[in-house]
């Protein structure tokens, strides 16, 4: 079933979506804005200032609590994914693949995809993965499909990781994720997420592929930047040393529930103001 909607009060010459071949020729350009998001409202108060919109896995911690993003399912993803492309009307929105949706092989890979695009309306995907990812994402490439590689630290491989530490710290390391990342690049990703890693690394890697680098703990030297949403908005509690918090709405929020809470146990609100008195 599909859950996709046009935007409410969408005109007859709508303002048309950034596409994907105009990221693609965002290279090397003004740096590319990304930021997640998961629910309608935020997505719309974000899309006048980003390029792109991810609905990430990592929902997992920031709307449903949960460990890691290991138990994301695809159903999570099409209902956050649906939302926030009815939220939002100009940025491109990308929606990451849950662990277990696509690594079995390229074809189980494709179902889930065209799932996620069908029952959203987004307009492209994401998969954490290098060398071992290349063949599906030229598959999915191939038919339609736009893919957003993520290399570096991959949050669906913690358990393989031991942990959410920069990568690339040795030598070897560092030249495998160069490697991964000329691997998705060549197999046709349309951009390449590049998370937690040494930044020269990040710089290598944006001198040496075609496709835009999206940086997160990474670069200001990459194509683009991402963030959590809830993040950059200081809502959000535990976060990595690569964020840095643009609002601070966990102090708004509390500020406002003691200030309700205050009120409602003195009986000062709901005053005539919000309530329905009958007409005289
Ligand atoms: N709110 C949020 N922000 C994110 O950036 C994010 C998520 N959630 N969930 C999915 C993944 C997980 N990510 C994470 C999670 C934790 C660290 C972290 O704690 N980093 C420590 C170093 C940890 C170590 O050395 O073991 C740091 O200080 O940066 C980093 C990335 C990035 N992603
Ligand atoms: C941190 C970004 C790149 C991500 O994959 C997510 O939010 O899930
Ligand atoms: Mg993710």
């Amino acid at each position: 079933m599909s859950t996709f909607q046009p935007e409410a009060g969408a005109s007859a010459t709508p303002l048309r979506r950034i596409t994907v071949p105009a990221i693609r020729a965002g290279k090397g350009g003004t740096p590319l804005v990304m930021l997640t998001a998961y629910t309608a409202r935020v997505a719309a108060l974000l899309d006048p200032h980003c390029d792109m919109l991810l609905v990430g896995d990592s929902l997992a911690q920031v709307i449903y609590g949960l460990p890691s993003t290991v138990p994301v399912t695809l159903e999570m993803m099409c209902a956050h994914g649906a939302a926030v492309v009815r939220g939002a009307a100009h940025a491109l929105v990308v929606i990451d693949m849950p662990f277990g949706s696509y690594e079995a092989s390229k074809e189980v890979a494709f179902d889930s995809a065209a799932r996620i695009l069908k029952e959203t309306g987004a307009s492209a995907v994401k998969l954490e993965g290098g060398v071992a990812m290349a063949e599906t994402i030229a598959f999915l490439s191939a038919r339609g499909i736009p893919v957003m590689a993520h290399v570096g630290l991959t949050p669906q491989a913690v358990n393989a990781l031991g942990g959410y530490g920069a990568r690339g710290r040795s030598e070897a390391e560092a030249a495998k994720i160069i490697g991964d990342a000329q691997a998705v690049a060549d197999a046709g990703a349309f951009a390449i997420v590049i998370e937690g890693v040494l930044e020269p690394i990040a710089v290598a890697i944006t001198e040496a592929v075609a496709c835009p680098t999206i940086g997160i703990g990474a670069s200001a030297r990459c194509d683009g930047q991402v963030l959590v949403g809830e993040d950059m908005l200081g809502l959000f509690d535990r976060t990595p040393k690569f964020v840095k918090a643009y609002g601070t709405m966990a102090a708004g929020v509390t500020d406002a529930a003691t200030r309700y809470a205050a009120d409602v146990r003195a009986r000062a609100f709901p005053t005539a103001a919000e309530t329905y008195q009958p007409k005289i």
